[in-house]
């Protein structure tokens, strides 16, 4: 990835989001550059999510400005996509297909880099491949997840609760891929209740009740 250069930076300027006639947060700022890291916290409800499907633009700003590369996200939405790897709370897996014809749909549609093999066995999902994706477990879901990421390098990692449902072992692989991700220049923002040792991070913190 050419993560690293001066435009690679991420600016949120006075953005506020509003779910259903709810304003769940407003006047929210960060500036983001290669290889920096934001922590989501915050209470149950206080809009980590909302923040990090906001920045993966599946939610709209109720105010506020987005800029990467030096230009206003609103002026080419697809390029800022295209920057983009969103892990959301669903893991997206279609019970009936293979865990690897899963990972291959992703490929497909993301225009894969890595071999899909290549990004199971990384997360140790490899003797999983050819389980149908329903006999996975909690954790196993959540290391899907994360082979979503290495399938192709971008800039912009939004991780939310990367770490929920894995061991040790998936942890420490988690840190090891935010860490990797960095280290090429990449930005990550992540929510987690969590306390993850990632380097380089500012922390936000989201307030408001439940
Ligand atoms: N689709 C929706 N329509 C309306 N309100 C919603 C919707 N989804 C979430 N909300 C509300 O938005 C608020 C923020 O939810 P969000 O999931 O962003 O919080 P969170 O900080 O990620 O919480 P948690 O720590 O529990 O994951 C909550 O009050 C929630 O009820």
């Amino acid at each position: 990835m050419s993560g690293k250069g001066p435009d690679h930076t991420l600016i949120a300027s006075g953005i506020a989001c509003r779910r259903s006639e709810r304003l769940l947060f407003r006047e929210l700022n960060f500036t983001l550059s290669a290889g920096q890291a934001l922590m989501l916290r915050g209470p149950n409800g206080s809009g980590k999510s909302s923040l990090l499907r906001l920045l993966a633009g599946l939610l709209p700003m109720a105010e506020g400005t987005l800029t990467w590369r030096g230009r206003p996200v609103a002026e080419d939405r697809a390029a800022y996509r295209a920057d983009l790897a969103y892990l959301g709370h669903l893991d997206a897996l279609k019970p009936q297909l293979l865990v690897r014809e899963n990972l291959q749909f992703w490929a497909d549609l993301i225009g894969a880099t890595v071999p899909v093999e290549n990004a199971l066995a990384k997360v140790g999902l490899g003797p999983c491949a050819d389980f149908p994706a329903q006999h996975l477990s909690a954790g196993q879901r959540r290391r899907f997840g994360l082979a979503r990421l290495l399938l192709k390098p971008v800039p912009i990692w939004l991780l939310d609760e990367p770490s929920t449902a894995l061991d040790a072992h998936g942890q420490k692989l988690a840190l090891d891929l935010i860490a990797r991700h960095q280290a090429a220049g990449g930005i990550a923002i992540i929510s987690s209740h969590d306390d993850l040792a990632v380097g380089q991070v500012t922390t936000l913190q989201l307030g408001g009740a439940a």
